[in-house]
C-alpha cells in the first residue's frame, strides 16, 4: 500500500555537526533535510523544516506552533504518519505536548540523536529510518505519540532522557519501552493506556517545577505567589513528602487558588498520599495539594500548562490529572 509521511525537523543534535574549535553547533541548515527521501523507505515524505533550535531554546510556545503545523499540514496533505527530528534534551517534553493535544489516529513518531551528524557512529540516520518505519506501520496507529531511539518503541507519557552521552539514553523507567524496532519488524508487546486530552489555542500561565530538597524552606514558593505563577509543581521526596518548612508556601498558594501538583523525585514508581505526619503525602492531599501519580516533573509541568490554557478551573485540574 502506498504510503505517505511528513517529516518535520525542528532541530537538535541530529541535525548538527562539529566546528573547527571542536564544538557541536547548529548549521545553517538541518543537513538531513532533502537526504531521507532517497533511502526509499516510504513512497512520499514530505519534509518539513519546521525550526532548527538547539531542543534548550525549545519553548511550550514552539511546542504549540509545532502541533499547529502538524495540524495544518495534514489538513493539506493528508498523510499516514508524521516524524519529528528533535534536540534530545527536551524531546519528551515536546512529546508528551504533542501526545496531550494531538487529536490524530495516525502514528506520530518524535525521534533525534545523541552524536552529531558527521561523528563517527552517527546515530541520527538509523534512528530516523527506525522512526519512519514505525511511523509507516499500521500498529503503530492509535498509540499516541511514540518516542523511537536505539532501536526501542516508547510511549511520550513514560519516556524519559536518562543518560547525558549514551545512544540508550531514552528509558521509560518501571514501564520499559512498548516496542521493539529490528531488522524485519516493528514489534509491539505493550499496549499504552489512553491519556488526557487538552484542545489549547493559546497558551497561557506561567508554571514552575520546583526540585524539594532536605531543610527547603518556604521562600521560593512566596515569591512565586508574589511574581503571579499560575501553578506550581513540586518534586517531592519519596512517595510524596516535603519537609515541614515547606508547608507555609503550600498553603499561601492553596490559599492563592494556585494549584499545587506533586511528583516524586524519585524515577520509580508513584507519589500518592501515605505519610500523615507534617508534610507528609496525607497532610498534602488532605490540605488540596494534587498528585499526579507517575509522571515526572517535567511531564506534569506540561500537563498543568495545557489543564490552566485549556481554561479548566483551578476546582477541577486534580481530575484532570486522575489516571496518571
Ligand atoms: N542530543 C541532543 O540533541 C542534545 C542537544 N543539546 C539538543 O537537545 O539539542
Amino acid at each position: 500500500m502506498t504510503k505517505t509521511l511528513i517529516l518535520v525537523h525542528t532541530g537538535g543534535t541530529i541535525s548538527m555537526t562539529t566546528d573547527e574549535r571542536g564544538a557541536v553547533t547548529p548549521g545553517l541548515n538541518n543537513p538531513l533535510l532533502g537526504q531521507i527521501h532517497k533511502l526509499g523507505l516510504a513512497d512520499e515524505i514530505i519534509e518539513i523544516e519546521a525550526f532548527n533550535f538547539p531542543s534548550p531554546h525549545i519553548t511550550p510556545g514552539h511546542m504549540l506552533e509545532l502541533k499547529k503545523l502538524i495540524v495544518r499540514s495534514l489538513a493539506d496533505q493528508p498523510a499516514d504518519g508524521v516524524v519529528i527530528t528533535h534536540g534530545t534534551d527536551t524531546l519528551e517534553e515536546t512529546a508528551y505536548f504533542l501526545d496531550l493535544t494531538l487529536n490524530l489516529e495516525i502514528p506520530v513518531v518524535l525521534t533525534g540523536a545523541m552524536r552529531s551528524a558527521d561523528e563517527i557512529g552517527s546515530d541520527g540516520v538509523h534512528n530516523v529510518l527506525s522512526a519512519i518505519r514505525v511511523a509507516s506501520d499500521e500498529d503503530s496507529r492509535g498509540k499516541g505519540v511514540l518516542v523511537v531511539l536505539n532501536d526501542e518503541i516508547h510511549t511520550a507519557q513514560n519516556v524519559t532522557k536518562t543518560h547525558t552521552s549514551n545512544v540508550s539514553t531514552f528509558q521509560s523507567p518501571q514501564y520499559g519501552p512498548i516496542g521493539l524496532v529490528t531488522n524485519g519488524h516493528i514489534h509491539y508487546h505493550h499496549a499504552p493506556l489512553l491519556r488526557a486530552r487538552f484542545h489549547v489555542d493559546e497558551l497561557c500561565g506561567r508554571v514552575a517545577l520546583l526540585k524539594v530538597y532536605a531543610g527547603m524552606d518556604s521562600e521560593f514558593l512566596f515569591h512565586a505567589a508574589d511574581a503571579g505563577y499560575e501553578g506550581i509543581v513540586l518534586e517531592g521526596l519519596g512517595q510524596g513528602n516535603v519537609p515541614p518548612s515547606l508547608m507555609p508556601g503550600i498553603r499561601r498558594l492553596l490559599e492563592d487558588e494556585i494549584p499545587v501538583v506533586l511528583v516524586s523525585r524519585c524515577f520509580n514508581g508513584i507519589a500518592q498520599p501515605v505519610y500523615g505526619y507534617e508534610g507528609g503525602g496525607r497532610m498534602l492531599h488532605e490540605e488540596g495539594v494534587i498528585f499526579a501519580h507517575g509522571l515526572s516533573g517535567q511531564k506534569a509541568r506540561i500537563q498543568l500548562l495545557l489543564a490552566l490554557s485549556a481554561g479548566i478551573h483551578p476546582g477541577q485540574i486534580a481530575q484532570s490529572f486522575k489516571g496518571h
